[in-house]
């Protein structure tokens, strides 16, 4: 059930968008991976981290993944994520990609919806909402990104338009309906905030974020589970000023360094006592 406070168990991750190669993102993962190492096994108890890469590097992510974890004693326990996903799993959909692939190829996060999609590619509410249950119904857990267009607004304009974009997902009522994963995460990411220098304001991110949960806790029928997260110019320092209104964060730019990644991941989990 959607909770009325953000949940012990944390949840923080990166998506590499479309600035890596190849050998960067390889590069990347296995620094991710030898920075988690060191905060284990405390990061398995109270923190769940997600890479998520571009779709060619998310084969080779998991095959260093599990590469790696075949010396790492406990593994560690990154989570492969996909930045998009076609809402069917197989046909004529030329240039697609499907979710029943994604779930083959190791993925267990999707984002679906981000400002860059709807921007760039048309991405509306009505496919967020085909896309989540395409996730769900695939084992995966969707990441459905809402945001904010201007600044300007408000809270409580911030908190209509952020509704608007996922209120679909929460009334249909066959949402969970066959689906092996029963929890859906939100990145409350301010449009104005991506690519920013800064974030949005710590008060403007916990009064939109307890509104949010507050709505999906009174969403009638859905008995999944919710995690809130920030994203926007997110990265070390942040993630104390949030926590009474999000489960932790998304990062773009300010994970690229994997050392400042760890240091968030660490921040997000609660100091791991280091
Ligand atoms: O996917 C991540 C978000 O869009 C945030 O990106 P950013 O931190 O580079 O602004």
């Amino acid at each position: 059930m959607a909770t009325s406070a953000p949940s012990p168990h944390r949840l923080v991750g990166v998506s590499t968008k479309m600035y890596f190669d190849l050998a960067k993102t390889a590069q990347y993962t296995s620094q991710v991976l030898s920075h988690l190492q060191h905060f284990l096994p405390k990061l398995h108890q109270s923190t769940d981290v997600f890479l998520i890469p571009d779709f060619l590097s998310i084969i080779p992510c998991r095959q260093a993944i599990e590469e790696f974890n075949k010396t790492a004693s406990p593994p560690v326990p990154l989570i492969l994520g996909a930045q998009n996903t076609h809402y069917q799993d197989a046909g004529a959909f030329t240039g697609e990609v499907s979710p029943l692939q994604l779930s083959q190829a190791g993925v267990k996060i999707v984002e679906i919806g981000h400002a860059e999609r709807r921007r760039y590619f048309g991405e509306t509410d009505a496919w967020v909402v085909l896309k989540a249950k395409a996730a769900l119904r695939n084992g995966m857990t969707p990441l459905i990104c809402i945001g904010e267009q201007k600044k300007e607004g408000g809270v409580e304009n911030a908190v209509e338009e952020c509704w608007q974009q996922v209120s679909g997902v929460f009334d249909d009522a066959d949402v969970l309906k066959d689906s092996k994963s029963k929890e859906i995460v939100l990145a409350f990411e301010p449009v104005w905030a991506i690519g920013a220098s800064e974030p949005a304001p710590a008060e403007h991110v916990v009064a939109v974020t307890k509104a949010l949960r507050q709505r999906c806790q009174a969403a009638k029928g859905f008995e999944g589970s919710v995690r809130i997260l920030y994203g926007g110019s997110a990265g070390p320092g942040l993630f104390d000023k949030l926590k009474d209104g999000v489960d932790g964060l998304f990062l773009g730019r300010f994970a690229h360094d994997p050392e400042r990644f760890a240091k968030t991941v660490v921040e997000v989990g609660g100091g791991f006592g280091v």
